[in-house]
C-alpha cells in the first residue's frame, strides 16, 4: 500500500470509530466517517471504497448505510458489510438481509457466529464476539462459506484464529494474526476499514487477503506488555507496513 490520498468513506459504530479513521491514515488513504442520510450519497460518490458496520446500530445510520450502499452500487464502487451483531440481533439480521438483497456488497465479512446466523445457520453468540459453541473444524467453515459466496456472487470473510477469505471458487485459509488482537475491541471493525482501503486498489479476493494479512502480520510485530500498549504500538506497525515482506504471509488455498 502506498499513499494513495483514496477517500474512505465509513459508516460505522462509535465504539472503534476514531481506531478506524487513524487506521486508514496509517495506511496512506484518507477517511470520511460521514453519516448524515443528507450527505452520504455525496460523499460515498466521490470515495473510491466503503466501509459498512453494523455495530452499535441506530436508525441514522441504518438509513444511511441503504442509501450509501445503493450509490456504491449504482456507481461500481467497491464495498463491504460488517456483519456486527447480527447472531445477537434479529433486527441487524433482518437488516442486513435485506441490505443484502438489495445491493450485494462486493465483500461481506463477519466472525463465525456472524456468518453462520447470516447464512440461516444455529449460531449461539450473544454479544457482537463469536461465540466459542460455533467454532468447528475450520475445512467445514470453508465448504459452506464457499458456497455461501458463491450464492451471493460475492467475497465472504469469515475472522477469526484463522481467517477464511473466499469469491466462491477459490478459499484462502490464512492463520497469520495474534491472541492479543481478541482482547481489544474493535479489530475486526479495524480490519473492515482496512479492507475498504485495499478494495480502492486491488481487485476483491486480493484485497481481502492482502489487507488481512498485512494487518494480522503488523500484530504478529507488535510489542506490547498487554493490551493497553498493544492497542498503541500496533498503529505504528501499520504504518510500517509497506515494508513487510509478503513471505510472512501464511496462507493456505483451497480450489
Ligand atoms: N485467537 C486469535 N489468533 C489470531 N488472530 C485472531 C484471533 N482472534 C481474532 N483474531 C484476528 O483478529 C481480527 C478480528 O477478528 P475477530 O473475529 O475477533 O473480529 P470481530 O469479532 O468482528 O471483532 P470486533 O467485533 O471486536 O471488531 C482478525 O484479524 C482475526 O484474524
Ligand atoms: C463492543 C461493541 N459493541 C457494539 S460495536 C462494538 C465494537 C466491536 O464490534
Amino acid at each position: 500500500m502506498k499513499q494513495t490520498n483514496n477517500l474512505i468513506h465509513c459508516i460505522t459504530n462509535p465504539i472503534s470509530i476514531n481506531d478506524c479513521a487513524n487506521l486508514i491514515l496509517a495506511l496512506g488513504a484518507k477517511p470520511i466517517m460521514a453519516c448524515h442520510p443528507d450527505e452520504v450519497e455525496s460523499i460515498t460518490s466521490n470515495s473510491s471504497a466503503l466501509a459498512l458496520n453494523l455495530g452499535n446500530f441506530d436508525d441514522i445510520r441504518a438509513k444511511s448505510m441503504m442509501i450509501s450502499a445503493k450509490c456504491a452500487k449504482e456507481n461500481k464502487i467497491p464495498f463491504i458489510l460488517d456483519l456486527v451483531g447480527v447472531a445477537c440481533s434479529t433486527l441487524r439480521l433482518n437488516y442486513a438481509k435485506e441490505l443484502v438483497s438489495l445491493y450485494c456488497p462486493t465483500v461481506i465479512k463477519g466472525n463465525i457466529s456472524e456468518c453462520k446466523a447470516f447464512y440461516g445457520m444455529t449460531s449461539h453468540a450473544h454479544g457482537v464476539d463469536a461465540d466459542i459453541q460455533d467454532e468447528e473444524n475450520i475445512y467445514e467453515s470453508c465448504k459452506w462459506l464457499k458456497e455461501m459466496a458463491l450464492n451471493l456472487g460475492c467475497v465472504v470473510v469469515c475472522s477469526g484464529k484463522v481467517d477464511v477469505i473466499t469469491d466462491g471458487k477459490e478459499v484462502n485459509l490464512i492463520s497469520n494474526g495474534c491472541e492479543m488482537l481478541s482482547r481489544i475491541t474493535g479489530t475486526g471493525c479495524m480490519l473492515n476499514v482496512a479492507i475498504a482501503t485495499f478494495l480502492a486498489s486491488y481487485s476483491p479476493l486480493l484485497a481481502c487477503v492482502k489487507a488481512t494479512c498485512y494487518y494480522e502480520v503488523a500484530a504478529e510485530k507488535t510489542e506490547c506488555s498487554g493490551p493497553g500498549t498493544f492497542h498503541m504500538h500496533f498503529m505504528d506497525e501499520i504504518y510500517k507496513l509497506t515494508s513487510f515482506d509478503e513471505s510472512l504471509f501464511k496462507i493456505e488455498v483451497l480450489g
